[in-house]
């Protein structure tokens, strides 16, 4: 896998976006038309398939995996392993397997990106992955909640532990802008994602607004032209490019 660039998207707290930023920065980068994985770490709360409305397995040839291609991006996610939405009960040490798994046993192709969603927190996966992928960047995910910055303040950190360069920060739900208004109102606060770049000495990327779920809609969690997302997402993904270029080659550890 060399020459692509892999990019973990991190969070401290659940439920911040983390799963939502991985899949709409990999279909940015597949709209610009780069070659784009996107594997679902998040082991015991996978949500890609659902996102992406993918309901087909993944086909094997010679005992590896073919990757689910959806919008674009080609998509690899325990959620295609288990049967309907039976939890998980793995430990520790298979968790580290399966990163090897979804690396290794999978026709990735060419691939310019490899996104990874990583589980919230630092845990086991966490620390896997800064073992078998020592290359990897990374993204923080934050609401602009003091807590939820707090918190994704001790990813960041491991992330600096382990060597790992934070591109930025990535400031969810940070503000919402009702109908035929242009005023912002900032519902979980204005400083977080600030404050998080400050303490982590790096720079906040995006501010994404808070956008009403459309329920009805095939794919809701990827956003289109008529959203201000879609925008907000194609500078994230034009801002992670350049960002990247030049960079040297950054492939999994083949050992
Ligand atoms: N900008 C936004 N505006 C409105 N809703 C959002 C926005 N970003 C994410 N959401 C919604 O918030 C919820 C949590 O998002 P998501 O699953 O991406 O978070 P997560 O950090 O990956 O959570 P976990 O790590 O617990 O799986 C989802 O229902 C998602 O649709």
């Amino acid at each position: 896998m060399k020459n692509t660039h892999i990019i973990a998207i991190a969070s401290g707290k659940g439920g911040v976006g983390k799963s939502t930023v991985s899949a709409n920065l990999a279909v940015s980068l597949a709209r610009e038309g780069k070659s784009v994985a996107l594997i679902d770490l998040d082991i015991y709360g996978f949500s890609i398939p659902k996102m992406f409305s993918i309901t087909a397995s993944p086909k094997t040839i010679n005992g590896k995996i073919i990757p689910v291609e959806s919008h674009g991006v080609k998509i690899m996610s325990m959620g295609f392993l288990v049967k309907g939405n039976e939890p998980i009960v793995w430990r520790g040490p298979m968790l580290g397997k399966m990163i090897e798994h979804f690396t290794k046993d999978v026709i990735w192709g060419e691939l310019d990106y490899m996104i990874l969603d990583l589980p919230p927190g630092t845990g086991d996966i966490a620390l896997d992955m800064h073992h078998y992928i020592p290359q990897s960047k990374e993204i923080i995910v934050t609401t602009p909640h003091p807590t939820a910055a707090h918190v994704a303040e001790r990813a960041g950190v491991m992330a600096q532990k382990a060597n790992h360069d934070i591109l930025g920060i990535v400031e969810n739900m940070s503000f919402f802008t009702p109908p035929n208004s242009e005023e912002k109102h900032y519902i979980f606060g204005k400083n977080g994602g600030v404050n998080l770049a400050n303490t982590l000495q790096t720079e906040v990327l995006v501010k994404l607004p808070i956008e009403p779920v459309e329920e009805d809609k095939i794919s809701s969690a990827i956003f289109t032209e008529e959203s201000p997302l879609y925008y907000a997402y194609k500078e994230l993904a034009q801002k992670v490019q350049l960002l990247l270029q030049g960079a040297g080659d950054n492939y999994v550890n083949e050992k």
